[in-house]
């Protein structure tokens, strides 16, 4: 289908700089000339200096857990997509479950982000997924849509391009219970045609949806292989080196 997978890494709230240091010097090498799929890397806040200055000049790309919406302001604790920019990094996740879940964010507030990451040039990486008594009650393609129709409001065609997505049902994230990549491949369907309804069939056709929730080396060839799988988003297996670059290299 000619999509490059992304493999990007959340590292949460983890690793202080000179850890995201340590993993760096050991990560590198071990995906050095790998071009097969992009890769990336989301640090906290106060680290994010610290890796963009060390994936320098590879094939590594580095990028913020978080943004906020506005260009600047009286916003305690947040960081803008300028500073992001100032800093180096490239991308940014939005909308992250445990965003949503500890943070009480919104489909408008992701959608705000969504609006000020395109505007800044900044690949966003929008979020969704379904928590458990959602999927139980058969309630998991109306969540999807809910979502990506909220997350997606007046953004146009033209602007859509850089947008990745990433499923990854809740029920999944840090229990090690991995979505079957049928069920992987079914959500990805629901979303991508949710996509077409919304911009259009070329801009769903060239999005790329990331899978994440409980991805390990042992099951990310399974999951990644699937042709409607366009990447992952790792979250403990991802601190790492070794295991992140195992499943890089699926
Ligand atoms: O939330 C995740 C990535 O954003 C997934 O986390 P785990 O890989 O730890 O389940």
């Amino acid at each position: 289908m000619g999509r490059i997978a992304l493999i990007a890494a959340n590292w949460k709230m983890y690793k202080t700089p000179a850890e995201a240091k340590a993993f760096t010097d050991a990560f590198l090498p071990l995906v050095a000339g790998h071009t097969r799929d992009q890769i990336a890397l989301f640090p906290s806040v106060t680290s994010l200096a610290t890796v963009v200055e060390a994936v320098k000049g590879s094939n590594v790309a580095a990028g913020l857990q978080n943004m906020h919406f506005a260009e600047e302001g009286a916003y305690t604790g947040e960081t803008s997509a300028l500073m992001l920019k100032a800093v180096g990094a490239t991308h940014t996740l939005i909308g992250h479950s445990e965003r949503r879940q500890y943070f009480a964010e919104t489909d408008e507030i992701v959608n705000k982000k969504l609006h000020t990451a395109l505007r800044h040039g900044i690949v966003p990486v929008v979020c969704i997924g379904e928590v458990l008594a959602e999927r139980e009650a058969g309630l998991t393609a109306d969540v999807l849509k809910t979502q990506i129709t909220g997350a997606f409001a007046g953004i146009t065609a033209e602007a859509a391009t850089p947008i990745v997505i990433a499923y990854e049902p809740v029920w999944a994230i840090g229990t090690g219970k991995t979505a079957t990549p049928e069920m992987a491949v079914e959500a990805h369907k629901i979303i991508r045609a949710e996509v077409a309804k919304l911009l259009g069939s070329g801009i769903a056709v060239n999005v790329r949806i990331l899978y994440g929730g409980s991805v390990k080396p042992e099951n990310a060839s399974a999951l990644l292989n699937e042709e409607e799988i366009d990447g992952a988003l790792v979250g403990g297996a991802s601190l790492k080196p070794d295991s992140f670059a195992a499943i890089v290299k699926y």
